[in-house]
This record gives structure tokens, sequence and C-alpha cells, in this order.
């Protein structure tokens, strides 16, 4: 049974790279994001408008006890997943958890146009994308049981890496297996 679960901010590439890893590691492929929104039957700044962040996060911690028991996986969460104590212990406990680490300077490049992440869209992108940072960094680190620094490599290459590591690190077969 194979679990793999990508941590990180806003644009280290959650999303993207983990479909290249779950093709190479030949797992199915689930987003947290994506699957919210389908069961709300509306995108994340809807859920953000009429709900607030604190509905948002309800919805996101119901799917993260759910998805985390799901087998053969790779699953891609949400940049704040990691503000709940729940969510930490039940992506630290039942997977292999890969932080995708990616500087405020890259993660502004990569979400520069973006308008579905509601926590970008007001004030300065900057400011918010450092302060989060400060506040999460420590909570992605202390469920990481891999990290990896994605700047300046494409998404493909952030995969191959990863599968390489996940294959020699002695910790990855045995807790993928
Ligand atoms: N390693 C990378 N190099 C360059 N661009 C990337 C990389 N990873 C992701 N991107 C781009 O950055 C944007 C955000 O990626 P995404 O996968 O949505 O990040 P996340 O899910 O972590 O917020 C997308 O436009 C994506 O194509
Ligand atoms: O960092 C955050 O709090 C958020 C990150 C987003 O996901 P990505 O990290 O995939 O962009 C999404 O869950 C929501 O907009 C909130
Ligand atoms: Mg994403």
């Amino acid at each position: 049974m194979h679990r793999v679960f990508l941590v990180g901010p806003m644009g280290a590439g959650k999303t993207t790279i983990g479909k290249y890893l779950a093709r190479h590691l030949g797992l199915a492929f689930a987003d947290t994001d994506a699957e919210i929104e389908h069961r709300t039957g509306a995108d994340i700044p809807w859920i953000f408008d009429v709900e607030g962040e604190a509905g948002f996060r309800l919805r996101e911690a119901q799917v993260v006890e759910e998805m985390t028991q799901m087998d053969d996986i790779v699953l891609a969460t949400g940049g704040g997943v990691v503000i709940r104590p729940e969510n930490r212990q039940a992506l630290g406990s039942r997977g292999f958890v890969i932080y995708l680490h990616a500087t405020v300077a890259e993660q502004l490049r990569r979400t520069r146009r973006d308008r579905k992440r509601p926590l970008l869209q007001q004030g300065n992108r900057e400011e918010v994308l450092r302060t989060l940072m400060m506040t999460r960094d420590p909570l992605y680190r202390e469920i990481a049981d891999h990290v990896i620094d994605t700047d300046g490599c494409s998404p493909r290459v952030v995969a191959q890496r990863l599968v390489v590591a996940l294959n020699a690190d002695k910790q990855g077969p045995a807790t993928l297996e």
C-alpha cells in the first residue's frame, strides 16, 4: 500500500508535481482542493466568499480525514492544510509526507496571474506569502519525511528527483510498502 502526501506553500507545485509523480509511481492522483470543490459544487473563491476561511478549513479537514485513508495514492494538499493539528496528525501518521519548498520570490513568480487563491487577492502578496511561510514552514517540517527545494527545477525534474529520493531513502520504500 502506497500513500504519498505533498505539502508546502502556494505555488510550490503540489498540484502540478503530484500529477507527474503519480504517473511515475503508477499511483492514482488526488488533490484536496479539487475534492473540496467537487463536493461543494463551487470553487474555492466562492467558498471563501460565502463561508469564510473558517468554512473552507472545516471542509478541508473533512476531506483530509477521508483522503489520507485512501490506498495507492499521491495526494496534493492545499498550503494551509498544516494549520490544524488533526490534519498534521492524519498526514504525518498515515503516509510518506513530502514538503515541496519554494522561496517566496519563486512563489510570487508562479502565482503572479492567479485569481483562484483568495489569500493572494488582497493586500501585498509578497507580505502575505512571507508571513504565511514564517508561521507554516515549521509545521511543514514537523510532519515531513522528505524536503525538496523546487526553485529553478521544472515540475518534471522535481518529480523525477522525488522518485529517485523515494527509492534511495531507506525510509521511503519501507514507508511506501
Ligand atoms: N517546478 C516548477 N517550475 C516552474 N513552474 C512551476 C513549478 N511547479 C509549479 N509551477 C507552476 O506554478 C503554478 C502553481 O503550481 P501549483 O501546482 O498549482 O502549486 P500548488 O498546488 O503548490 O499551489 C502553476 O502555474 C504551475 O504550472
Ligand atoms: O495556503 C493556503 O491557505 C491555501 C492554498 C490553496 O492551495 P494551494 O497551496 O494548492 O495553492 C488553497 O487550498 C486555498 O486557496 C488556501
Ligand atoms: Mg494546489
